[in-house]
């Protein structure tokens, strides 16, 4: 199975991530909490290491709140200052302003101002933060001139917001790694077939989340326990994703799978542990 990644958006994120650092007092990195490993990127992690940063496990409306709960405790135990978030609903909200508002205390007291960077891979929820912070749509405010050039600060209060969120490419460094940012939407990876991708996600969910699958396809305890491609064939059955023969669309099915992960429907699952990484089915 081959997963394309690639080398040159990394270095490109790398360098303008380099590029804004010297501006910011606070980095508030945004991950994915159905990932919290994968989603996060190590050169992130050492470019900020003298600098205050908050570690954001965002999207937990979609990630077990079980699995959140123990990547809280992994990360604090490792020394980060990490906070659960929902940036659809601004759930915690209050929570990370007292913590932003307390870094800055210990970290910057004098200065009058206070600069914030909400970096992190694509599709995270960067954005979704940030208009959080600054209570309203920072996109929407002005028209910015020479989108290119112009960087423009959001201010609320003593806080200035960098209101071009900076996107990290995530490092791939293993096959492994990558389905799980293609599972969850972060990268799209060529080369890779959907049902191939879906086979690998219907693994981990068979092993870890069966009754997610019983409950929404109408699967039997036996069909969920048997062979991945046998459940996508039953999966599309149920869901009538046919060809005109009559035979599975297997391809319509996987994409079908793999909307309804992505949006939740499926239930609040995460897909690695904080224990040793699981062993691809
Ligand atoms: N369910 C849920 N969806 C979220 C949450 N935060 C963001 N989203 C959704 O995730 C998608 C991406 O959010 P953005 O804020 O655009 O993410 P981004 O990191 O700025 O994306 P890029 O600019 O493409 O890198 C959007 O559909 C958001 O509505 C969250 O906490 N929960």
């Amino acid at each position: 199975m081959e997963i394309q990644w690639y080398p040159g958006h990394m270095a490109k994120a790398k360098r303008e991530l380099k590029a804004i650092l010297p501006l910011l007092d606070i980095i508030i990195e945004v991950t994915d909490a159905r990932i919290p490993k994968s989603s996060r990127n190590p050169d992130l992690i050492s470019l900020t290491k003298n600098k205050p940063r908050l570690l954001l496990l965002n999207k937990v409306d979609l990630a077990d709140p079980v699995a959140t709960d123990q990547w809280v405790n992994y990360y604090r135990l490792s020394g980060e200052r990490v906070i659960p978030f929902n940036a659809r609903t601004g759930e915690q909200l209050a929570a990370l302003e007292d913590l932003i508002n307390q870094v800055g205390r210990e970290t910057l007291a004098p200065k009058p101002i206070w600069r914030l960077g909400v970096v992190g891979v694509p599709n995270c929820g960067k954005s979704s933060v940030l208009n959080r912070l600054a209570g309203r749509s920072a996109a929407q405010v002005g028209e910015r001139p020479g989108v290119t050039r112009g960087r423009q600060w959001v201010k609320r209060g003593k806080w200035e917001i960098l209101d071009t969120p900076g996107m990290l490419w995530p490092k791939i460094g293993d096959v492994e790694t990558g389905l799980k940012l293609a599972w969850v939407g972060t990268i799209k990876p060529e080369n890779l077939d959907p049902e191939e991708l879906v086979l690998n996600l219907l693994g981990w969910l068979q092993e870890n989340y069966p009754v997610a699958l019983q409950s929404n396809y109408g699967l039997t305890p036996p069909e969920v326990a048997g062979e991945p491609y046998s459940v996508l064939q039953v999966i599309g059955k149920r869901r009538g994703c046919l060809r005109r023969g009559g035979e599975v669309d297997l391809r319509r099915t996987a994409e079908l799978i793999g909307y309804d992960f992505r949006q939740g429907k499926l239930g609040a699952i995460t897909l690695e542990t904080t224990s040793a990484s699981h062993v691809l089915p």
